[in-house]
């Protein structure tokens, strides 16, 4: 057992496709229940629950294991699901030494499952394939919290086939992409082969295969990874920033090398200059509690990798999360603050002249929600950290363009002051904790005011219109003449101008009937009385003249390059008849 104070406990990270039951299998490992008030069932932040080896032996009812493993128990981070967060998963990745990649059986891989595995090989790490939800086999006979191998002896044959069956259809999916596999039992040398264990986070079947697997991998691929010098100076990531009653700002955070001590100096990544200070405590959580919802911390002097910790210092409220925290020597920490600042620079936010403006709770989330925009081609113009301030709202009224006078909030809050002067502005704000989500309300505001917009420019714009004087139809000469007329095209409002063949303007329409009632409009087929104000019959126009409604230059821009396409077939060549007059002596009329 006194080796046990040379390993740090294995981090291990759970990914997966949206839905196929992450949080579930945090849950059933560590008893408590996430999945219920979970935003939009989405798991988002990293959080981190230490299971200690004989919690793990205990459940796989193999407590005489104790003594076999040299590993104190599994740290397992809660990593984000939705695609949304690529990048801060593959810092998960990165700071995971384990994973287990969980998959629907019944549904099979899908884009997530495929990017977890290739994060996964880029960063060469072990992992398990959880085949999850077995109890959605049809057929398939519940056995609540049992191991794999149990269960399965208890079903029917077509069950047993059909699992069978799908795991074979995993292995080959694996194998696309680079890793021989075998269901976790027929496993003879994890080296080479990937265990697939067949599991239900509901029931929590197969669950403590997996925790078994988890260790023998740790245990064999890990060991000398894990092995650490306790007087090396502690390194961690900052997870999440919180404010806590009597304690001020704190920083919860995964350390994962080192050692950490209460009065130890610690450099913090900042947007700024790194922070550099003193721990002031330093708060351990109990075993199978959850860092992120329990309150009752228990003070402690020194904390060992790995471990998920709060730390309480001075200074800490411009600490950004997703950085690096690490001790530093009596003479070492300003060296320490440039090379942390120097990683961060290499975080890219590519912003832009013009696009909307975002604001997030972490460095990670808003890299993710920066991928996200860019992959729906929205341009953003400014990214940033933390709650919506009142500079934001002040920048943001400043832009022109309606569809980027916008702030997208991820994660975050809107400051009093921002609230105040948001309500004197035309600024849109979106707010969530959902990014897809966000950036759908976004997309559907986006397409909701364009089509106000068209349809307010549609009303707005004079449309094309043809018409002829039928003879014998001439009922006064003029102020104002009135005339039948038939239209031929498009159609004809009160109030429009009238032009001739020849493209003069001679008057405008003063009054329209049909059979004696007056109308607003007369379209294409119908013939009507028409008041005409400015001619007079046998003048500027005559019997069986054909005459176009005069569309202003501005108008017919607007109709030729945006409202084009609604146009019907007799609207466009009317139109394209009366553009051909215009440009007979003006080429350029209207373009
Ligand atoms: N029947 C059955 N349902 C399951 C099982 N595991 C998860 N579910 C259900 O599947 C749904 C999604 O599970 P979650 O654990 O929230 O999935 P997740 O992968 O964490 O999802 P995100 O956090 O949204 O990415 C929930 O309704 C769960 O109750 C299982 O083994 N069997």
């Amino acid at each position: 057992m006194a080796e046990n104070k040379k390993l740090r406990t294995p981090i291990v990270c759970v990914m997966g496709h949206v839905d196929h039951g992450k949080t579930s299998l945090l849950d059933k490992i560590r008893g408590t229940a996430v999945v219920a008030g979970e935003a939009g069932a989405i798991t988002q932040h990293i959080g981190a629950t230490e299971v200690p080896i004989d919690i793990i032996v205990n459940k796989c009812g193999q407590p005489q294991l104790i003594n076999k493993f040299i590993v104190p128990g599994l740290l397992f981070i809660d990593t984000p699901g939705h695609h949304a967060f690529t990048s801060l998963r593959s810092r998960g990745g990165a700071l995971a030494d384990l994973a287990i990649v969980i998959v629907d059986i019944n549904e099979g891989f899908m884009p997530q499952t495929i990017e977890s595995l290739q994060i996964l090989k880029r960063f060469k790490t072990p992992f398990v394939v959880a085949a999850n939800k077995i109890d959605r086999i049809p057929g398939w006979r519940t056995n609540p919290e049992k191991p794999f191998a149990e269960s399965f002896k208890n079903q029917s044959e077509n069950v047993q086939q059909l699992i069978d069956t799908r795991i074979y259809e995993l292995v080959g999916e694996l194998y696309k992409l680079g890793f021989n596999s075998e269901r976790y039992d027929r496993v003879t040398d994890f080296q080479k082969n990937v265990g697939i264990v067949p599991i239900s986070a509901a029931t929590g079947e197969g669950v403590a295969d997996i925790l078994m697997i988890l260790l023998g991998l740790a245990q064999k691929f890990l060991e000398s990874n894990l092995r650490f010098d306790a007087n090396n100076p502690g390194t961690g990531t900052v997870l999440e920033i919180k404010e806590e009653k009597g304690l001020g700002t704190t920083i919860d955070v995964i350390l994962y090398d080192g050692t950490l001590k209460k009065g130890d100096t610690i450099v913090v990544g900042s947007l700024g200059n790194p922070i550099i200070t003193k721990v002031r405590a330093l708060l351990k959580p109990r075993p199978l509690t959850e860092i992120q919802t329990e309150e009752k911390f228990k003070s402690v002097n020194e904390v060992t990798a790995a471990i998920g910790v709060k730390i309480a210092a001075p200074s800490l409220e411009k600490a950004l999360a997703g950085t690096a925290v690490r001790v530093a020597g009596s003479d070492n920490a300003d060296e320490i603050a440039k090379e942390i600042k120097t990683e961060l620079e290499q975080v890219t936010l590519p912003t832009g002249s013009t696009g909307v403006a975002i604001k997030a709770d972490t460095i990670g989330s808003l890299e993710a929600l920066v991928n996200e925009l860019t992959k729906e081609e929205i341009p953003i113009r400014k990214a940033g950290v933390g709650d919506i301030s009142h500079r934001d709202i002040v920048e943001v009224a400043a832009i022109e363009d309606p569809y980027y006078s916008v702030i997208i909030g991820f994660n975050v809050s809107m400051l009093p002051d921002a609230r105040e002067k948001i309500q004197s502005s035309e600024i849109k704000v979106f707010m969530g904790n959902i990014i897809y989500r966000l950036i759908d309300d976004y997309k559907d505001w986006v397409k909701k005011q364009k089509e106000q917009s068209e349809k307010t420019i549609a009303e707005l714009i004079v449309k094309p219109g043809r018409f002829t004087i039928m003879p014998g139809c001439v009922f006064r000469q003029s102020k104002p003449a009135v005339v039948g007329v038939k239209i031929v095209g498009g159609s004809v409002k009160n109030n429009v101008e009238i032009s001739t063949q020849d493209g003069d303007v001679v008057g405008k329409v003063k009054g329209l009937q049909l059979e004696g009632e007056n109308i607003s409009k007369a379209s294409i087929g119908m013939e009507v009385a028409m008041a005409l104000e400015g001619p007079t019959v046998g003048r500027q126009i005559k019997e069986e003249d054909t005459l176009y409604v005069n569309i202003p230059e501005r108008h017919a821009k607007v109709l030729e390059q945006e409202l084009y396409d609604s146009l019907t077939a007799d609207e466009v060549e009317t139109f394209e008849s009366f553009l051909s007059i215009k440009r007979r002596d003006n080429p350029f009329w209207a373009k």
